[in-house]
């Protein structure tokens, strides 16, 4: 006979007013190989707003949002050996990818073509797949990380605190280690301090670098300096402080969610400096190009670059004596490895976002928040505070988690700093990014619920010998991902929006020199563009980022 599905309650938008409300749905029917888990905290990123108000267009209402998911596994199929009912686990932004492309196999999956998000999805089979503001969330092990000591070693980050690790953390972290912005001597800087953005912070100190914030909130830079630890901050719409702090950082991540231009940062990166943009505003960037080839006292002569690739071709050719060789590299969340060697290494070294903790009744409001950047530096839902007891069953009986305390792991503004928001006030953001004047931040704070209470007990840090990745110890034996193969499948792309220069697509390796091309999962972005105004490589000559992302070169 068959089994009715379980009903549970989620928080849904049901339109682009993006309002959520409860909202009651079929729980997916649990797989051999799927973790069924109790949400204790869901962060809220941006994304989650850009979707619930469809800025992306992408919205299948009724939409469930969250995907910065921490929680107790509640119940595991038949096949799952690498978790049990009772262990703390992370799932962030990915549901299900192929398992059999090159990307899949090489622990890549955020690269996967057939990546399916953790919520506002469907499965391949058709499931409905409802994001992490809810009571429960059925995830295939793939896509599950664990996390170690539950959040409660040796000095405890909170399970709150961790939550946003699962989709800001992997973000920021993963270009960092992977274009070596993760050393002593590089100075990084980082864009946007938000929910990514102090993440990134966070990380570049425990990597031993030198963090410059760069802000256009005045208020955040006693809290960055003093609280995050960054070593300088830069107001970026203060021209001298950017022109004193021009060609000095090796790397930036720039997690700005608005459309904004690049050039600035540009041109604050030394000579092979990289940009990384992860920001989604949704919207185009426009990208000059003169900046991103020349030094930060460009020689030469100062080219009108708007005629587009024919053109810039030639002005390229005008300014060969100067290279400076920037780049700016894409990247999206983090593979399953990734993910979960950045969730060790920030429970090993105590990186753990800056949170406030609302039960979901508040979400609405925290929403409007996050649209205005009055966020300090994640908002984070607690989708079974309200449902404790509903759930029930033996493997739901004592989940645990350790919450921050008090419900903002910051102090109120008036006390983190002489230049808080309360003193100076900050630029409102309205819908578009538009400034619009604020008003005293302490004045506008949604006073928080009290901190909902969890139950404790779980099963902390229980060793698991079996593989991560089973799978990947005997890859599938079809040819994806040779050379060959992955210059067929970025032909495939160029119908998605990657075109090469005359229609063609090129797939050069990510280490090869000149031009690098990082193909960019379920949107295939062309990613990384290298400027280089010396030498008889091939350029980059123009890139547009966004839904309609076109490079190309010549
Ligand atoms: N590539 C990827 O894999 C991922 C991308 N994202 C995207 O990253 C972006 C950041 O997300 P998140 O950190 O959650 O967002 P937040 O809203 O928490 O932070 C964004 C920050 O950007 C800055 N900002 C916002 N609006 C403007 C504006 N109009 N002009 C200039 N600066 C502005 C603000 O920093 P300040 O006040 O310091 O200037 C703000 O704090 C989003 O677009 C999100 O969709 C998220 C996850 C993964
Ligand atoms: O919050 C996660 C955002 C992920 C994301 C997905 C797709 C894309 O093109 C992005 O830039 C970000």
């Amino acid at each position: 006979m068959e089994q009715q599905p379980k009903m549970v309650t989620g928080w849904a938008a049901r339109d682009a007013n993006g309002l959520l409300s409860p909202f009651s749905y079929p729980l997916r029917a649990k797989g051999d190989e799927d973790v069924v888990v109790k949400i204790l905290f869901c962060g809220i990123c941006h994304s989650d707003l850009s979707t619930i108000k469809n800025e992306w267009g992408n919205a299948k209402y009724p939409v469930v949002p969250g995907h910065e998911i921490v929680g107790v596994v509640a119940e595991v199929g038949s096949s799952v050996a690498r978790f049990a009912a009772g262990d703390t686990v992370g799932v962030g932004y990915i549901a299900s990818t192929c398992r059999a492309c090159a990307n899949c196999r090489d622990g890549f999956e955020n690269y996967c073509a057939g990546l399916v998000p953790s919520f506002n999805a469907a499965l391949p089979d058709g499931a409905t797949v409802h994001g992490g503001f809810s009571e429960l969330a059925v995830v295939n092990q793939r896509y599950v990380v664990r996390i170690p000591g539950g959040g409660g070693g040796a000095s405890p980050a909170p399970l709150d605190r961790l939550a946003p690790l699962l989709c800001a953390g992997v973000t920021v972290y993963c270009p960092m280690r992977r274009l070596g912005l993760d050393r002593p001597g590089v100075h990084l800087g980082v864009a946007g301090l938000g929910g990514l953005g102090h993440l990134a912070v966070k990380f570049g100190k425990a990597f031993g670098v030198k963090v410059t914030v760069i802000s256009t909130s005045p208020w955040k830079e006693a809290e960055a300096v003093e609280r995050l630890g960054a070593d300088a901050f830069l107001l970026s719409t203060n021209a001298e402080q950017m022109k004193a702090a021009a060609g000095t950082m090796d790397g930036i991540i720039d997690t700005v969610s608005a459309v904004h231009d690049l050039t600035p940062l540009i041109t604050l990166l030394r000579t092979h400096g990289q940009l990384v943009p992860v920001g989604s505003p949704g919207k185009p960037v426009q990208l000059a190009l003169y900046p991103l080839q020349s030094g930060p006292s460009p020689v030469g002569p100062r080219i009108d670059w708007a005629g587009g690739p024919i053109r810039a071709r030639w002005a390229v050719l005008m300014v060969c004596d100067v290279a400076d060789g920037k780049s700016v590299a894409g990247s999206m969340i983090g593979g399953m490895r990734d993910t979960q060697e950045m969730v060790d290494f920030a429970v090993e070294h105590g990186v753990a976002a800056e949170v406030e903790v609302i039960g979901m009744e508040d979400v609405n409001g925290a929403m409007e928040r996050l649209q205005k950047g009055d966020v300090r530096y994640r908002i984070i839902g607690t989708p079974t505070s309200l449902s404790r007891g509903r759930l029930g069953g033996e493997t739901l009986a004592a989940h645990a988690a350790t919450p921050s305390s008090p419900s903002s792991t910051l102090p109120p503004p008036e006390l983190a700093g002489g230049k808080a928001g309360g003193v100076l006030g900050r630029r409102r953001r309205g819908p578009n990014g538009s400034a619009e004047p604020a008003p005293a931040r302490g004045g506008r704070r949604t006073p928080m619920m009290a901190r909902p209470e969890v139950e404790t007990g779980v099963r902390l840090g229980a060793a698991d010998p079996a593989p991560l990745w089973p799978d990947l110890a005997s890859p599938p034996t079809d040819p994806v991902g040779t050379e060959e193969g992955e210059a067929g499948s970025q032909g495939e792309a160029a119908a998605g929006g990657v075109r090469g220069g005359a229609g063609r697509t090129r797939g050069l390796g990510p280490m090869s020199g000149g031009v690098r091309l990082w193909r960019c999962c379920a949107r295939s972005k062309p990613v990384v563009v290298t400027g280089s105004s010396g030498g008889w490589l091939p350029l980059v000559t123009s890139v547009a980022f966004g839904n309609t992302q076109e490079a190309v070169w010549q």
